[in-house]
């Protein structure tokens, strides 16, 4: 199948990530999201970047422009109606992904694939949720998503194989390396991650450590390119406890279970880098 009219459903850290990186691959992406605001600070990145990789040397002027130009905005999800592929990234919520999912079904054409973005819920619950649980499927990038090489592909027990081949292809195509996994929560990226971090907030949480020294002892005793609490905070707060409870519901496991001091940030507000405060607070 051909894919050359991408939407990208919501304008945060990964939303504007993923719209670049499909602009960049030459297809045409509309970023979608609620607020003007989250689309113009999503816009506003991408030009950054964009802006910084030419003054490096690693693309000319006229590749940032055409980049830029394929590159379009919309508050109204109706404008899904002429794209072949839309993929969600809206919050970690799996009412929200089935509002967005069920309203998509009723605008996107026929043909078209519908892709989430999510961290650990159940691809096959979303995929039910539409008349075309075939063309569902999880396209799980990692942040910050022009870095990083990884996408993990997962189907929903639904998904067809021809929708699979399509995305695996695109992934390529991004310059991007598909992983297969199987529809379990967490997957298999922060079904292995998550439970890290949460242990990491534990030991502050019992005082073991100060989360400066916890995230030394990660970077400097096991090369991490980041501690696990600066990379929480650059996660987000909210979405790590949305995950750990993905993975503490549907394990019915108590190893799950989210450490008391991450709900507490979470309710205080303090999400980390996108909130200007977490375990360490940010400008
Ligand atoms: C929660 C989930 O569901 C799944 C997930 O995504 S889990 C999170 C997975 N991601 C990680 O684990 C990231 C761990 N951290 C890292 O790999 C590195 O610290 C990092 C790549 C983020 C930054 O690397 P660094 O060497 O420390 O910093 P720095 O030299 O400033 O950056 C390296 C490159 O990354 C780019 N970069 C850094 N942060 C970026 C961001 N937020 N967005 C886009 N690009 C970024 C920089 O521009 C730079 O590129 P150039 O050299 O080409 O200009
Ligand atoms: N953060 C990470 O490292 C990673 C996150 N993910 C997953 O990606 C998804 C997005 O995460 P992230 O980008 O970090 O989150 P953010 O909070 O940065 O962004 C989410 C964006 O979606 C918008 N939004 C919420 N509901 C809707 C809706 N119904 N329609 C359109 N837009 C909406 C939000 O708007 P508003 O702020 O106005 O509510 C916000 O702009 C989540 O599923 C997350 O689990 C996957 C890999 C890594």
């Amino acid at each position: 199948m051909t894919i050359n009219h991408v939407m990208v459903i919501g304008a945060g850290q990964m939303g504007a990530g993923i719209a670049q990186v499909f602009a960049q691959a030459g297809l045409n992406v509309k970023m979608n999201d609620m607020s003007q605001d989250a689309l113009d600070q999503g816009l506003l990145g991408i030009e950054k970047r964009l802006g910084r990789a030419v003054e490096k040397g690693r693309m000319t002027e006229g590749e940032r422009k055409a980049i830029t130009e394929l590159l379009s905005t919309t508050t109204d999800l109706k404008d899904a109606a002429d794209c072949d592929l839309v993929v969600e990234a809206v919050v970690e919520s799996m009412d929200v992904k089935v509002s967005v999912f069920q309203q998509l079904d009723e605008i996107a054409p026929s043909h078209a694939i519908l892709a989430t973005n999510t961290s650990s819920l159940p691809i096959t619950e979303i995929a039910a949720a539409t008349q075309r649980p075939e063309q569902v499927i999880g396209m799980h990038f990692m942040n910050p998503v022009p870095v990083m090489k990884l996408v993990e592909i997962i189907r929903a027990i639904q998904t067809s194989d021809e929708t699979y081949q399509a995305i695996e292809d695109m992934t390529k195509k991004l310059e991007k390396t598909p992983v297969e996994v199987e529809d379990f929560p967490g997957f298999v990226s922060n079904r292995i991650l998550m439970p890290m971090i949460n242990e990491a907030v534990y030991t502050v949480h019992e005082g073991v450590a100060s989360p400066e020294d916890v995230d030394a002892v990660m970077k400097l005793g096991m090369n991490h390119p980041m501690g696990p609490l600066t990379l929480a905070d650059f996660i987000g707060l909210d979405t790590c406890l949305y995950i750990m409870e993905v993975l503490h519901e549907g394990f019915g496991d108590s190893k799950y279970r989210p450490c008391p001091l991450l709900r507490k940030y979470v309710k205080a507000g303090w999400l980390g880098k996108k909130s200007g405060r977490g375990f360490y607070t940010y400008d």
